[in-house]
C-alpha cells in the first residue's frame, strides 16, 4: 500500500443545526482511501454515511454543516479549520474554494453516484444526449468526439446496443441499467476517486449482483478508488478491500475485509453479522440486532452502542472509546470497545449493566467472552467475569 493516501479524512465532525437540536450526523470520524481500493462505509440507517460521503465534496447543505476536521485530497485541502488570532475557528487560507471544487475537483477528480438514478437523470432529455453534455462540458470535447465517447462508455458499462439506447429516455431503462449508465456518467471523466452512496440497494439481487461485477471490472481496468456505502455487509464481502464500520456518527471498527468478518472486533460488527443472511445458515438462525438505533440528536452516554450491547457493562455508560488498534499484523485493525485490553478502564472488573436480566446478561457476556479473542483469557485478578460463571 502506497504510503500517501488518495483521500485522508480526520476527525470530521458535520451537524445539523435543527429546532430540535444539534444532529450530530458525523462525530469524529477518520479514514484513508488509498489508489485503487474499494473502501465500505457501511451501517444500519441513520449511521451517518450519507452525511460523511457528502462532507467530502463540502456538499451538505442548510442547516448542515462541517464543523470540525480536516479532509485532504492529493494533498489538497478539501476541509480545514484553524485557530484564529481570538482563539476562534476559521477556515484555513489553503482550503479550496467552492468554485476549485465545483470546476477542478467535483466530476474530474471525485465522482459521486446516488442511490436512485432518477433524481441524477433528466427525464426530458435522452440518456445519450445527458452523457455527451455532461462529456462535453467537463472534458471541453467537440459535440461529435462527446457523442463517440458517450456510446463507448455505454458500451464500457454492459449496456446493449449502445447507439440505439443513445436516443433513449431514461424511463426507457430498467433500473439497472439507469444505475450502469450513472456509471458511465462517474467514469466519464476518469477520476481518482468514486463515491457510490447505495447505488445498488433498490435492484433485485441478480442486477445487484452484474453491477457489483461490473464495478470489480472496472476497478482493474481504470485503477479507480471507490468509497462504497452500503447498509449490506454482503456487499460488503463481494467488492470492498476495507472497511468502516459506523454507528450513531462515529466509525466503531475499521479492519480489511477479511479481518472484519473472520476477526470481528466489536459487538456492534457481530450483531450486524449474525443479523445477515449467509449461505451456510437458515432464516432461523439470523438474529435481529436488538433495539433500534438511538437518534443522533442526544446519543446514548459513553459507548453508544451499549444500550443495545450483548456485551455491555456499567463501564460502559461512562466511558466514551474512540477506535484504536487491537489486532491486525501489517494492516491495522481498530475497534471502539472497552472490552479490549488496549483501553485499560476496568472492563473486566466491571459489573453488568444494571437493569439487564440477570440470566440473559449473565449469558449473553459469558458467551461473548469466549468467543472474543482478547476477553477469552482473563488475567488473574479478573473477578467479575469469572464470579458469574
Ligand atoms: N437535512 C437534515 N436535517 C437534519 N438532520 C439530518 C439531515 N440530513 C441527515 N440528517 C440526520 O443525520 C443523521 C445521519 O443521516 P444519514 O442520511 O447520513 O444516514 P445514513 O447512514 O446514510 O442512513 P441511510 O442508510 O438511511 O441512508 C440522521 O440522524 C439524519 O436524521
Ligand atoms: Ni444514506
Amino acid at each position: 500500500m502506497s504510503s500517501e493516501p488518495l483521500l485522508r479524512v480526520e476527525n470530521l465532525k458535520t451537524q445539523f443545526f435543527t429546532e430540535a437540536g444539534t444532529v450530530r450526523a458525523v462525530d469524529g470520524i477518520s479514514f484513508e482511501v488509498h489508489e485503487g481500493e474499494i473502501v465500505g462505509l457501511v451501517g444500519e440507517s441513520g449511521a451517518g454515511k450519507s452525511v460523511a460521503s457528502m462532507s467530502l465534496l463540502r456538499l451538505v447543505e442548510d442547516p448542515g454543516e462541517i464543523v470540525a476536521g480536516e479532509i485532504t485530497y492529493k494533498g489538497e485541502t478539501i476541509f480545514g479549520l484553524e485557530e484564529g488570532p481570538n482563539g476562534e475557528l476559521r477556515e484555513r487560507d489553503d482550503v479550496l474554494s467552492n468554485e476549485e471544487i465545483r470546476t477542478r475537483i467535483r466530476g474530474n477528480e471525485i465522482a459521486v453516484i446516488f442511490q436512485d438514478p432518477m433524481e441524477s437523470l433528466n427525464p426530458v432529455f435522452t440518456v445519450g444526449g445527458q452523457l455527451r453534455e455532461f462529456i462535453e462540458l467537463n472534458r471541453g470535447l467537440p459535440e461529435d468526439e462527446a457523442k463517440a465517447e458517450a456510446i463507448d462508455m455505454l458500451r464500457e458499462v454492459g449496456i446493449p446496443d449502445p447507439e440505439q439506447r443513445y436516443e433513449e429516455y431514461p424511463h426507457q431503462f430498467s433500473g439497472g441499467m439507469r444505475q450502469r449508465v450513472l456509471i458511465a456518467m462517474a467514469l466519464a471523466c476518469e477520476p481518482s476517486l468514486i463515491i457510490a452512496d447505495e447505488p445498488t440497494t433498490a435492484l433485485d439481487v441478480t442486477v445487484e449482483g452484474q453491477i457489483l461485477d461490473l464495478v470489480d471490472e472496472l476497478q482493474a481496468k481504470y485503477g479507480t478508488s471507490f468509497i462504497w456505502v452500503t447498509h449490506d455487509l454482503g456487499v460488503v464481502a463481494e467488492i470492498c478491500d476495507r472497511v468502516n464500520v459506523m454507528y450513531l456518527g462515529e466509525i466503531i471498527e475499521q479492519a480489511s475485509v477479511d479481518d472484519l468478518f473472520y476477526d470481528t472486533q466489536h459487538p456492534y460488527t457481530s450483531a450486524l453479522l449474525d443479523s445477515m443472511p449467509r449461505p451456510d445458515r437458515t432464516v432461523d438462525e439470523l438474529e435481529p440486532i436488538e433495539g433500534v438505533m438511538p437518534e443522533a440528536i442526544d446519543p446514548p452516554s459513553g459507548c453508544r452502542f451499549h444500550p443495545r450491547c450483548p456485551d455491555a457493562r456499567e463501564v460502559c455508560k461512562r466511558v466514551h472509546p474512540e477506535p484504536k488498534v487491537v489486532a491486525g499484523d501489517g494492516e491495522p485493525h481498530r475497534a471502539a470497545c472497552v472490552k479490549h485490553d488496549v483501553f485499560d478502564v476496568g472492563y473486566e472488573e466491571s459489573p453488568p449493566l444494571e437493569g439487564r436480566e440477570p440470566t440473559s446478561s449473565g449469558e449473553d457476556t459469558a458467551s461473548a467472552d469466549s468467543d472474543s479473542g482478547l476477553a477469552a483469557n482473563p488475567t488473574a485478578d479478573d473477578g467479575g467475569g469469572e464470579n458469574r460463571e
